[in-house]
């Protein structure tokens, strides 16, 4: 029988509306603990709000969200989930370096008082080696590129040291070479028995970097292993009207 903590994420009946306009429909998910899941679906499918809903970010019409243990309090699990907002969509006005930004991800577990410590700058630079981004460690955050600025989120992410980690298209805008160093960072997620959740666009790949999957277009057409779910007739329920050009994928 399946037990309620085999699950990193349950959602239960979830509808989000803009202004009254619901987005997503009904959505239902049990997301495994340990798995790479890639959330696929056309521009405009509720992806992002998807994320953001479960986060919290967003308040549901209806629905509920559960963590680790059945948690449906994400305010108490800080530290034990990680978000990786897309890049872009963070306006860095203020003046903080890359090593901050990545000591931003410690004071879930530090919380706002103790100020960090030589151990904490030193998983800092060790999670920025980790991305390739140590020698920009005392670089203001401004003045990085977008894929750069990408895997600053994501060393803040690992700092983090979380459980359930969001990643909303992390390889977006990023060259080949940030594209491998993020696929092995997942894969080291995965056999540290981590949950991964990423916003994925490049249809070609999903079965090389994830092994779960959920398509959804406004209400959820399919989610579970991708050998099981990543199918075409699958694909052409997710991407139907549209227009996205399916051929050669499958
Ligand atoms: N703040 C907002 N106010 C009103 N409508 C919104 C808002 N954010 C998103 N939407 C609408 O909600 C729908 C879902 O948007 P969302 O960003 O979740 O899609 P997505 O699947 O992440 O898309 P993409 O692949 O283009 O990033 C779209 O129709 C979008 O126009």
């Amino acid at each position: 029988m399946e037990r309620q903590q085999d699950y990193a994420v349950e959602v239960e009946d979830l509808t989000v509306a803009y202004d009254a306009k619901p987005v997503l429909w009904d959505i239902d998910l049990k997301i495994p603990k340990g798995k790479l899941m890639a959330v696929v679906g056309p521009n405009g499918a509720g992806k992002t709000t998807l994320i953001k809903a479960m986060l919290g970010l967003l308040k549901p019409v209806t629905g509920a969200v559960r963590f680790l243990d059945g948690n449906d309090d994400i305010r108490t699990l800080k530290n034990r989930i990680g978000y990786v907002p897309q890049s872009g969509s963070v306006d860095w006005d203020f003046p903080a370096t890359v090593q901050d930004v990545v000591l931003m991800g410690c004071y879930g577990k530090l919380g706002w008082i103790r100020r960090p410590g030589k151990p904490d700058v030193e998983l800092a630079i060790q999670m920025l080696a980790k991305v390739g981004m140590q020698e920009y460690a005392s670089r203001q955050i401004s003045q990085l590129s977008g894929g750069q600025q990408q895997r600053v989120f994501l060393a803040r992410a690992l700092a983090q040291e979380a459980e359930v980690y969001f990643m909303d298209e992390p390889f977006k805008g990023v060259d080949a070479q940030t594209e491998r160093a993020i696929v092995a960072l997942l894969k080291e997620l995965k056999e540290q028995n981590k949950t991964v959740v990423v916003v994925h666009h490049d249809l070609q790949t999903v079965p090389d970097y994830f092994d779960w999957v959920t398509l959804i277009n406004l209400r959820v057409v399919a989610c579970g292993p991708v050998e099981e779910v990543f199918h075409e007739n699958n694909l052409k329920k997710t991407y139907q009207s549209s227009g996205t050009f399916l051929r050669g994928v499958m």
